[in-house]
């Protein structure tokens, strides 16, 4: 469904169809939304899809494979490196032709938090500085990378970049972040209620 939805926002954003073609896909669109809607979970409930602990987020709004909004990005470690793939298409366009600068700190912060949980150091990002180099171009393979520069107790500093496939040691946008690991009682303040109801 994931596929479908993405397939729907991409012509949906990119259309230059006359208007009565629109009105009528939006009536196919509310009649195939409306089943969906009728069994929904509420805030606290995971999906059922989803492995918190198996970091598996089926609707996460970078990666997640069923999401309408993902591009998603592909993530994997290649020793201390987190490497992300992506292509991003109209819907994520800010200056024509070219990704929101929103976009690209989304996409940043996920590679960083990315790095540093698969390092064994999960925490919440507390602080994501960006540097925006050259505008990231639309519908071209692009290319993220992550890793961890310093530890010093809960707190974990990553740095981490966008470049295109073809020209990987061209930094279009660089970002470093700082992520905090949560204490059990910070954990339990913002958690509690979903871990409780996954329990
Ligand atoms: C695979 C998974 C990938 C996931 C990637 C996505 C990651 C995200 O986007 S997370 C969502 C965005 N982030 C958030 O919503 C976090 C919001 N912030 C918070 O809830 C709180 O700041 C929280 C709970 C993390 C930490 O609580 P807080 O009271 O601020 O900090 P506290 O626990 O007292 O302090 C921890 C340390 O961090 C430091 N710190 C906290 N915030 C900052 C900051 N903004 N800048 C610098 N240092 C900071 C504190 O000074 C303290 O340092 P020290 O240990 O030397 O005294």
């Amino acid at each position: 469904m994931g596929e479908a939805l993405r397939l729907l926002i991409e012509n949906a954003t990119a259309t230059e169809m006359p208007t009565e073609h629109i009105l009528r896909a939006a009536e196919l669109i509310r009649q195939a939304a409306a089943p969906l809607g009728e069994h929904r979970r509420g805030r606290f409930d995971t999906a059922s899809a989803d492995d918190l602990l198996g970091g598996i987020r089926l609707y996460n709004p970078v990666t997640g494979e069923g999401s309408a909004f993902a591009p998603p990005v592909d993530m994997h470690r290649e020793g201390d490196l987190a490497i992300g793939t992506c292509t991003l298409g109209r819907a994520f366009e800010g200056p024509p032709s070219f990704a929101h600068g929103g976009v690209s700190a989304m996409l940043l912060d996920q590679m960083l938090g990315y790095a540093v949980t698969t390092a064994g150091h999960p925490g919440m990002t507390v602080r994501l500085d960006t540097v925006y180099r050259s505008p990231v171009p639309l519908y071209t393979p692009l290319r993220m990378t992550a890793s961890i520069t310093e530890v010093n107790g809960r707190r974990v500093t990553a740095t981490g970049a966008i470049t295109t496939t073809t020209a990987p040691t061209t930094a279009l946008v660089e970002a470093t972040g700082l992520f905090v690991a949560l204490r059990s009682d910070q954990a339990k303040r913002l958690f509690g209620p979903v871990l409780d109801r996954s329990a």
